[in-house]
């Protein structure tokens, strides 16, 4: 069998510590006059999860777009696992498990969908599937279409993780999860992260991914504001409950009891990371962020 350069490409990115993605001087808008991206450049590595953050219009779903393939960069370069994604190379997209947040499914039963979809990953793990099915509570003997949206999601959900794809892509995935959804949610993509995978998450609901995410991307103002671990981000900063505001704080929001503030870590204080407060406050004081985290 003839083994070609670019699956050596593959091997040596899902079995080595290195960047899967790449980007590279992005440049993106869906008009000319209209710059999403301005000149984006950001390395994602395998052994995450990040958390993608942003403002309504921010770009997170046209990011995850482009690193799907599905919308084309104007200038620069995507790397994504040693393809580019545009060309949509099957030996790459086996590898991409892409989960958007608005989708289809046919009017045929789960049997029917994994019998036409699971051919195209050939590590797809039907038991895995089957499993996750059973623990979401999925009533196997309805009709895709007929389902409701918090259940046609658990569908998705649980097929994108049975392809084994080592990039995993999650646009808003849990929008539509009723309580426990979510805690099940959290369970099984705690357990689904290997060291090969890259897991991408863009998401509003910023406490349904509390203690699951390992790094925060936040873009804003066509560029990306934020890319820090919560190590890193709780090693310099403090997230904590004061009586009055004094100069040490950079953000304070008003609570019950005084202010949920934000201050530099001067003191190695741990504390646990607001994600909540912290997007508010680098959405309201981006400048003075910037130099904590370049
Ligand atoms: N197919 C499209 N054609 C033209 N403009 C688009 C298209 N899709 C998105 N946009 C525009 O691109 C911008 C970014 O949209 P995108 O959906 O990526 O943002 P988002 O950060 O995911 O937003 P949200 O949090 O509301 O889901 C928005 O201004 C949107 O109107």
């Amino acid at each position: 069998m003839e083994i070609r350069k670019q699956d050596y490409t593959l091997v040596y990115y899902l079995t080595n510590t290195v960047d899967m993605i790449n980007i590279n001087n992005l440049n993106f808008g869906y008009s000319k006059q209209k710059p999403l991206f301005k000149n984006m450049s950001m390395r994602l590595s395998n052994g995450h999860i990040y958390g993608l953050l942003g403002k309504n219009g921010a770009g997170k779903s046209t990011l995850l777009k482009n690193l799907a393939g599905l919308v084309y960069a104007q200038s620069g370069t995507l790397d994504v696992m040693g393809y580019d994604p545009a060309k949509r190379q099957p030996a790459l997209l086996e590898q991409i498990c892409f989960i958007p947040e608005e989708f289809y499914l046919p009017s045929v039963k789960i049997d029917a969908y994994i019998k036409a979809n699971a051919p195209f990953y050939k590590n797809f793990d039907h038991n895995y599937f089957a499993d996750l099915i059973k623990e979401f509570d999925i009533p196997v003997e309805q009709k895709l279409i007929n389902m409701s949206y918090g259940q046609k999601k658990k569908v998705i959900i649980a097929f994108g993780l049975a392809t084994q794809a080592k990039l995993v892509i999650m646009d808003e995935p849990t929008n539509g999860l009723d309580i426990p959804s979510k805690a099940q949610f959290r369970k099984i993509m705690a357990s689904a992260m290997t060291d090969e995978r890259c897991i991408i998450i863009s998401t509003h609901q910023v406490r349904d991914l509390d203690n699951l995410i390992d790094t925060v991307i936040m873009l804003d103002e066509n560029d990306i504001a934020l890319k820090a671990t919560v190590e890193e981000i709780t090693a310099k900063l403090t997230f904590k409950k004061v009586k009055e505001i004094d100069n040490s704080i950079i953000y304070a929001e008003p609570s019950l009891s005084g202010y949920n503030a934000v201050m530099p870590n001067y003191h190695q204080e741990e504390s646990k990371l607001d994600m909540e407060l912290l997007f508010n406050a680098i959405l309201a004081e981006k400048i003075k962020f910037k130099p904590l985290f370049s």
